[in-house]
């Protein structure tokens, strides 16, 4: 039997590589459904290759297929396709807004194999919630996430004192603080080893990405926030690390190459033999260093917003999505992103805990009048 697979995002960088691992594995993958925002012509191109019978557009755009399909639309045409029969759903929609399908797949039991850290760490407690009541598992794709899955499984959690994750440190570490506060779109697209989408492009610079992922790893594996370590690593080789009561550290290496952690969560439990990018161990140089917090103070503000748990996180993310797109249309600064982010946790003064997705909503809307207020940019 083949694994029956639905792809939120399919048109992304996440999406292409799973088309890819998909499209070389066809006798043990059958795509049955797959969505995007806006990019028709590039979803209609999936869906005519792989003669997918369910295909899904958020924006309200017509289109039509050469075969016969069922086409949705809107945001209750992702919802539709999130409520159909698969065996793995692969989440990859860059934001918040993949949360409404992650609910509907959650809610009818589905594997998910999840790349979107934003919904993890908005609306973390309310996945926990529905995931009590469901029969529904979730794989991280994130590589870091993915390698501390694969390490974390092969050992018992009190022999674990510390888990690590890796940040490459982004196209600013080894630049001055002032270089990196004057930079514009260009520079920062300017990953040194991933090739990714702009809004994890971005936050992987001012590691606004690691804070994420740093409470991303909470969710997943329950760690303490202090027993969750960041570490510079230029390189993106070692991806995570696990850190043993006696000392030992294990770590999970590849070339960073997202088909790997993206194959290891298609094809989970098995493992297949195939290598996409094989490791030359040799003349390889594994660099660590700490993270300079006063440089970049997104990590810290992410340790202080996981710790403070319910609300924060959500804030943090949210904004920083906002911001985000703000940036990129030249509205705001680089450095912008971070004090603003920082601005939005100081000014919000009401509910702490989140109960249910129209606080999301809430916290969305509040945040775009309050950086409306800031910047005057109507969003
Ligand atoms: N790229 C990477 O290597 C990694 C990515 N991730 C995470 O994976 C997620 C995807 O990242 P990436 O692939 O880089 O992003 P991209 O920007 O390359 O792609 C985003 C995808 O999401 C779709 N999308 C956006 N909004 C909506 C919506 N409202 N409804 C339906 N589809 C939507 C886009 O559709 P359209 O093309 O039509 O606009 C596109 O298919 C992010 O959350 C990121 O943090 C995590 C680790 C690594
Ligand atoms: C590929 C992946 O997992 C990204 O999230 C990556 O972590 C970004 O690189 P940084 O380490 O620079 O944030
Ligand atoms: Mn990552």
């Amino acid at each position: 039997m083949r694994k029956r697979i639905i792809i939120f995002g399919a048109t992304g960088s996440i999406g292409t590589q799973t088309l890819e691992i998909i499209d070389k594995n066809k006798d043990k993958f059958e795509l049955i459904g797959v969505a995007s925002k806006g990019n028709v012509d590039k979803l209609k191109a999936i869906a005519e290759k792989f003669k997918v019978p369910y295909v899904a557009l958020f924006d309200n755009k017509p289109f039509s297929l050469s075969y016969n399909a069922k086409t949705f639309y809107g945001k209750e045409g992702l919802e539709q396709l999130a409520n159909l029969d698969s065996d793995l759903v692969i989440m990859s929609i860059s934001g918040i807004e993949a949360v409404y399908p992650l609910k509907i797949s959650i809610e009818r039991g589905a594997n998910i194999a999840i790349a979107t850290k934003e919904i993890v760490v908005a609306c973390g407690d309310l996945i926990k919630k529905w995931l009590k009541k469901s029969k529904s598992k979730l794989i991280p794709i994130d590589s870091e996430h993915s390698a501390l899955f694969q390490l974390i499984n092969s050992f018992r959690k009190k022999n674990i004192e510390k888990i690590i994750l890796t940040a490459s440190g982004g196209p600013f570490w080894n630049k001055s603080r002032e270089e990196m506060e004057k930079t514009k779109l260009e520079e920062v697209l300017k990953h040194p080893t991933w090739k990714m989408g702009y809004k994890t492009t971005i936050d992987s610079a001012n590691l606004v990405n690691k804070g994420l992922e740093v409470i991303e790893a909470h969710f997943f594996f329950n760690f303490d926030y202090n027993s969750i370590k960041v570490m510079i690593h230029p390189q993106s080789i070692v991806h995570g690390m696990i850190e043993l009561v006696d000392g030992s550290i294990i770590a999970q290496m590849a070339y960073p190459d997202m088909r790997i952690p993206i194959q290891y969560a298609l094809f989970y439990p098995q493992r297949p033999k195939i290598k996409w990018s094989p490791f030359d161990l040799k003349n390889q140089k594994l660099e660590f260093y700490d993270v300079d917090y006063d440089k970049f103070p997104a990590l810290q503000l992410a340790y202080e917003v996981g710790k403070k748990g319910g609300v924060y996180p959500a804030i943090f993310a949210i904004s920083d999505e906002v911001l985000v797109e703000l940036f990129i249309k030249g509205i705001i600064n680089f450095k912008d992103i971070v004090s603003f982010i920082k601005y939005a946790l100081e000014s919000w003064k009401e509910f702490k805990e989140i109960e249910n997705l129209e606080q999301i909503e809430y916290i969305k809307n509040w945040i775009k009048n309050l950086i409306k207020q800031k910047v005057g940019y109507n969003l």
